[in-house]
This record gives C-alpha cells, structure tokens and sequence, in this order.
C-alpha cells in the first residue's frame, strides 16, 4: 500500500480521501528541514502546502518518492526541477483557492479604503475617533490590475460589480480576452499612472521580481493604495515604506511578504500598512476544495498511474507514454524558447508536425508546447490546464501535420502570431530522444536548449565573436556550448550560448550596447 505525508495543516478531508481509496497516511506538521529529511525516505507521496520547503536536499533523501502534491497553486516553494530529475511528479490545484484569494484582495481593498483595521483598533482603544478616520469611495475609481489570471480575473469581475474601472497589465492579456473581461489592456507605465488602487495577482519571477520597484512606485499617482495578495517580492518593501512615509501612498495591503514567516518586517506599525500573514487561501471552501483535489490526484497517480494537474508531466496513457515522452521535451522546450523570446501578447501558434512527428497524438505535443510557452507568465500552468488557458484567453492554437518529409525524419515547428509579425522555431530529435533546435526566426541553428543560455542578435562581422567571448570572460561567466547560424553572410546572425553562471542585467547591459548587438536576452531551460 503506498504512502503518504502531508506535512501542513490541511483540511482533514485530505486524510479522509487518502484512506478511504487505500492510500495508507501519516500527518507530520511539526517537523524541522532536518527531521523531515530524516522521515521522507518512508514515503511515495508528500502533501503540502506552503510552509514545509521542498529543496533539492530535502529531495536527495526522498528515495521512494513518487509524487509532490501541493494543495493550493503556488510551487515556489517546491524545487520542480530538482524533482523532475528525480522522476517525482509535481502537482497543484491551480483552481481550488481562486475565488477565495480574488475576496482577499477585495476585502483588503476596502479595508484601506475605510481604514477599517486602524478604526477597529481605534475605537476598541475607547478613542471614538470619528474626525479621524475620512475613508474614499472605490465606485468610478481606478483599479490597476497587475496580472489579469485567474485570480486576477475574478478580482475584475468582482471590481466591475462595485462599478470600478479596471486598467489591466499582462504581457499575456490579448485584446479581445480584455474586451472579454471588461477590463482596459494597458501597459505597465499607463497603469501606474492612472490608477487609484493597484491590485498584484501575478506568480514570482524574474520579470516580476519588484515589478514594483522604487523606480515605479514614484511613477503613481499621488495617493495610491496597493494591494498584494500574490506574492512577497513583487513589491520592493523599503521603497513601499518610503511612499508610506512621505505621504504618496495612501495606503498598501499585504498579505505576502518578501520573508515568511514576517515576524518582524520594517513596514509594520508604518501608517496607512495593514496586513494579513499570508491568509489569502484561507477559507473553510477554498480549503475543502484544495484538500479533496489533491488527496484525489495523489491517489490516482500512486494507484493508477493517473496524472492530472502536473506541472512536470503530461497527461498521458501507459502506452503512448514512452514514444511520447522524447517529443513533449523537445515540444516543451521549443514552446519555452518562444515564450521567453515573444515580448509582446501572442495572438496565435501554430504547431505543425513533419514526418515521424505527425504520426503520432499531437494533443500531448500540443499541451506541452503551450505549457512551454506560458511557463514564461505563470508558474500555475501545466500541460492539462494549458491549452484550456490558451483558450479562454482568446489564444488562437492550430495543429497542423504535413504528411511530406522534408530534411529531418521528424520535426515540429512552432510559428506564434506576434504584434511584430510571425515568428517561427523547430526542432527534432536525434536518435529519436535528443531534443534539437534546427531553426530560430528563419535562420539555420542547432542547439539543445537546456540550462542557462544567452541569445543573441547582432550584425554578422568579423571580430565579434571573440568580442562576445572576452565579455563573458571578463564577467566570469564560462561558456559550456556555442551555436551559430546567418541569414546570408554579413548579414542578421544569431549566437546561442549555453553558460555555466547567470546572466546578470549588467552583463546584459553591457552586451546590448556593443557594436552590432541588436538583441542581447538571458534564457533558462
Ligand atoms: N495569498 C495567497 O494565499 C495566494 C493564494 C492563491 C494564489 N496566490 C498567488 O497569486 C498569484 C496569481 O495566481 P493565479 O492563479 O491568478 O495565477 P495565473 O497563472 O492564473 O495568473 C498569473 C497571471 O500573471 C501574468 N503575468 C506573468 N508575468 C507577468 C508580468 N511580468 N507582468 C504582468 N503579468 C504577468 C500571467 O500572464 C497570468 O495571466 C500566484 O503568485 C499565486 O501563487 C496567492
Ligand atoms: O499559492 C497558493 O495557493 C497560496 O499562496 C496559498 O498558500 P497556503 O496554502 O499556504 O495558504
């Protein structure tokens, strides 16, 4: 009989699930990193959510681990691709807690509307206070939605009831998906400049790491109110209390904080700071539903072999698994590469499939191009709920398999639909396992697509190759593998370089201003 951890408080309809379809479970809340590493290797399944740490470490000693099930959306605090190295699956219930988050945000947005935290304490103080405390309205004011998910949606629809304007940021928002929600698209400049609140609902990552910056925040109007239930980190802490403090921000809410369990946090006791630690899940509902969808998940895959919601596997029968396996990696990481390189809304992909390719299912290979692609936006996506995404964001997404045979025994080719035209990638395999990209943007280039890499645009001349190269050096930057390709000879050419250390955004700036740079990008495979 498999078995269980859960090791966070969870709704004990998870325990009940887990038991009653033969799963046997033990439920270990109060365990250091180090005593869970001691117990893990016990295990075929660990069941979580936020607090207990996932690391690699952790992971070493999980020998008989077989699947991570986090009941909620976030993974960040589980290293994925640790544990697909591993072969454990990871799984989320990207749904389960959205509407309970999107009423976080709401309620906090009211409470910093009517100072209603600092009112309580106030008068529970006896102070009755009543000259004190001059609220404003939200109806016809301004909303700035910062990722317009599924969190972010639902805090649309919520915000347009109580007659709000919604101005809405996302790299992945197209207009017709935001004609669809009734929200303005706009970018991130305009936003911060119109709105009166501005509400955070997009994942952690490099692109949205103090996506509120100092620099931005000074671009608010004066008197914003900010709301994060999302993320600790997509706000930079010390230049949120500056704004406090000097008066331009009226008010921010934060339910997420850069360090948790916040303690002790410079922000607390500022004026116009309220906060909640970390409750935006927290609901009897949002509870049940995280809890049975996980114990369920779980469940199936360790009895059956059922996958659902993984965020490192597709859904995929017992037969078709292992001729698939080597074309989703190959699909996955060329959808990776377009999502990282497409700068602006994708209107449409096409994924077309040549030769061996297109013999087989292409619903898989599509999923997995399309996780690929959105794993640039959203760390909630996976090769089930992708192309239902897709979808219900206005994506256009066509399958088209050519039965011809043209230089490779099998390739799939990707072209997105961008507001700069149509770009398009391929790749193969090489003895059938190895993914290899054949062709960037029209030009010939073949290269494994894995780790950190640098890509590169730049004017094809003498000398600049060994130019690259010093500037890599100098920043202590290896180099492990070099690709090369043109359009034609002293024309556009491109460099995709696999390196050993990260690509700083000074290294970057540096390589953006050499001479013949056209495009200089960090990728991560
Ligand atoms: N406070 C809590 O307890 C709580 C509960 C649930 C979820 N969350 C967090 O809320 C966040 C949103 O969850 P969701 O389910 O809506 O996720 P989602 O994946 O449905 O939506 C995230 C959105 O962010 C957008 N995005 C990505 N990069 C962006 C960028 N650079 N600028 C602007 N937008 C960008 C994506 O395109 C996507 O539309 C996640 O970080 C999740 O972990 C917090
Ligand atoms: O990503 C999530 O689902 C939320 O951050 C909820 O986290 P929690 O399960 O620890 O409340």
């Amino acid at each position: 009989m498999p078995k269980v951890l859960i090791s966070d408080k969870m709704d004990p309809k998870a325990a009940q699930i887990f038991r009653e379809r033969g799963v046997e479970v033990d439920e270990i809340t109060d365990k250091s990193p180090e005593e869970l590493k001691d117990i893990i290797g016990r295990y075929d399944g660990l069941a979580l959510r936020s607090s207990t740490k996932v690391t690699g470490d952790l992971l070493e000693a999980a020998d008989n681990m077989k699947v991570v099930g986090r009941a909620g959306i976030g993974v960040d605090n589980i290293d994925v691709q640790a544990a697909s190295a591993k072969g454990i699956v990871v799984m989320n219930t990207p749904f389960g807690n959205s509407i309970t988050t999107a009423e976080h945000a709401i309620a906090m947005m009211f409470a910093l509307a009517r100072e209603i935290p600092q009112a309580d304490a106030s008068t529970q103080a006896g102070k009755w206070e009543k000259k004190k405390f001059m609220g404003v309205e939200l109806t016809s004011k301004t909303l700035g939605l910062i990722g317009a998910g599924n969190i972010g949606g639902i805090v649309a629809d919520r915000a347009r009831g109580l007659k709000m304007k919604v101005v809405a940021y996302d790299p992945f928002l197209t207009e017709e998906r935001a004609l669809e929600m009734g929200v303005e698209k706009a970018d991130l400049d305009t936003l911060l400049k119109r709105a009166d609140f501005i509400t955070l609902h997009t994942p952690l990552t490099d692109q949205t790491r103090n996506i509120l910056s100092k620099e931005n925040l000074a671009k608010t109007k004066k008197g914003v109110r900010i709301i994060n239930c999302a993320r600790g980190g997509l706000i930079d802490e010390a230049a949120l209390k500056e704004g406090l403090d000097s008066g331009h921000i009226a008010g921010a809410a934060l339910d997420v904080f850069v360090e948790e369990p916040a303690r002790e946090n410079p922000l607390f006791g500022t004026p116009g700071f309220i906060s909640t630690p970390h409750l935006g899940a927290s609901t009897t509902e949002a509870q049940v539903n995280v809890a049975i969808q996980i114990a369920e998940q779980m469940s199936d895959y360790l009895l059956s072999g059922g996958v659902t919601n993984a965020l490192n596997m597709p859904s995929l029968s017992a037969e078709e698994a292992p001729l698939l396996k080597p074309y989703m990696a190959l699909a996955e990481k060329l959808g990776s590469l377009v999502g990282q390189l497409a700068q602006d809304a994708l209107k449409s992909i096409a994924i077309e499939t040549e030769g061996a390719a297109a013999e087989l299912n292409q619903k898989p290979i599509t999923g997995a191009v399309l996780a690929g692609v959105m794993r640039a936006y959203s760390d909630s996506v996976n090769m089930v709920n992708a192309p239902f995404l897709a979808k219900e964001r206005g994506l256009d997404v066509r399958e088209v398999r050519h039965d011809r045979e043209g230089d490779y025994h099998t390739l799939v080719r990707i072209t997105v639909q961008t507001d700069e035209g149509d770009r398009s990638v391929a790749g193969t395999l090489f003895s059938n396992t190895e993914p290899r990209l054949v062709e960037l943007f029209g030009i010939k280039v073949e290269a494994d697509l894995a780790g950190k890499m640098l890509y590169v645009v730049n004017a094809d001349k003498a000398g600049f190759i060994g130019r690259i190269g010093s500037a890599l050096g100098e920043a202590g930057v290896n180099i492990g593998t070099f690709h090369l390709g043109r359009r034609a000879t002293g024309g556009e050419a491109v460099l995709l370089l696999s390196v050993d250390q990260d690509i700083t955004p000074e290294l970057l700036t540096t390589l953006r201003g050499m001479d013949g740079v056209k495009t200089a990008m960090a990728l991560d495979f």
